[in-house]
């Protein structure tokens, strides 16, 4: 399935004008040519002030990214992760979520991007998942619906100052993920269909070359996330049953 996709991908990349691969650029979609340069400069400040951060645990904590497309049941997954191993569970996208409802400055812009289904500037959403590990001084961690895109990976790894130790990555066909977000009704304003199609487009195109990279590094390991959510934990169970953390 997951090998069917990157022969779609490899047929027809995205073209430098799809909706798809411009979304982990941006802020270059949104600013002027004349803003560019701060907005880089501000992203290097970030990664030079905090590069190698240990989060606020002394002792590096046990950390499994958690990617999938939408609705393959990466947070469903992750409950019962964190149930039966005591894994710390962080939600990138509930993460978001919650500082739009904080009213934050940059609450907007996120929701914004949220609602088009395309991908949150690196900066922040690196910051806040920073931020919860350093909360939370967890020694396992779960990070759910992350890295998206090589933006994200880039930035993590240089201010977190380290890779994952294990990704777990849910493997669902597009249909039954499209079934499953649709019949959700939990009032998110991106579990419509126009929205979806994006984020299948976004996961296709900017998060399958993550997980590429870290299965050539041998990181990743892979679930068949059909069937009902006991029976796709049964793996998951197994798979960190044998993980040493
Ligand atoms: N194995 C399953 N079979 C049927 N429905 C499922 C299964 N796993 C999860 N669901 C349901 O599908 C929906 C999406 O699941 P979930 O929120 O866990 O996915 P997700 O990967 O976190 O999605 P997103 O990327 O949008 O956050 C939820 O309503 C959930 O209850
Ligand atoms: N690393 C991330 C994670 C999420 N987003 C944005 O949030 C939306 C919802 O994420 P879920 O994991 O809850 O599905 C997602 O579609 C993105 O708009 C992000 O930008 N970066
Ligand atoms: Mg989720």
């Amino acid at each position: 399935m997951w090998r069917r996709r990157r022969a779609l991908l490899l047929r027809s990349p995205p073209s430098s004008s799809s909706t798809a691969a411009s979304s982990c650029q941006h802020r270059r979609r949104h600013l002027l040519p004349s803003e560019e340069p701060l907005a880089v400069n501000r992203l290097a400040r970030l990664f030079t002030s905090q590069a190698g951060s240990d989060c606020g645990n002394s002792q590096k904590p046990f950390i499994a990214f958690v990617l999938g497309g939408p609705g393959s049941g990466k947070g469903t997954q992750c409950t019962k992760i964190a149930s039966d191993f005591g894994f710390a569970h962080l939600s990138a996208g509930d993460l978001l979520r919650h500082e739009i409802a904080s009213g934050s400055e940059k609450g907007e812009l996120i929701l914004d991007t949220i609602k088009e289904g395309r991908i949150v500037p690196s900066e922040i959403t690196v910051e806040l998942i920073r931020k919860a590990m350093e909360t939370s001084n967890a020694n396992k961690v779960l990070i759910d619906g992350f890295p998206r895109c090589e933006e994200n990976r880039i930035a993590f790894e240089r201010i977190v100052g380290r890779e994952p130790d294990v990704v777990v990555f849910f493997d669902c066909p597009e249909d039954e993920m499209v079934k499953r977000l649709l019949g959700r009704n939990q009032g998110r304003v991106d579990d419509n269909i126009e929205t979806i199609k994006t984020r299948l487009k976004v996961f296709e195109s900017l998060n399958i070359p993550v997980i590429d990279y870290y299965s050539s590094r041998g990181k990743v390991r892979k679930i068949n996330a059909t069937g009902t959510a006991d029976e796709i934990f049964d793996a998951v169970h197994k798979l960190f049953s044998s993980l040493r953390f």
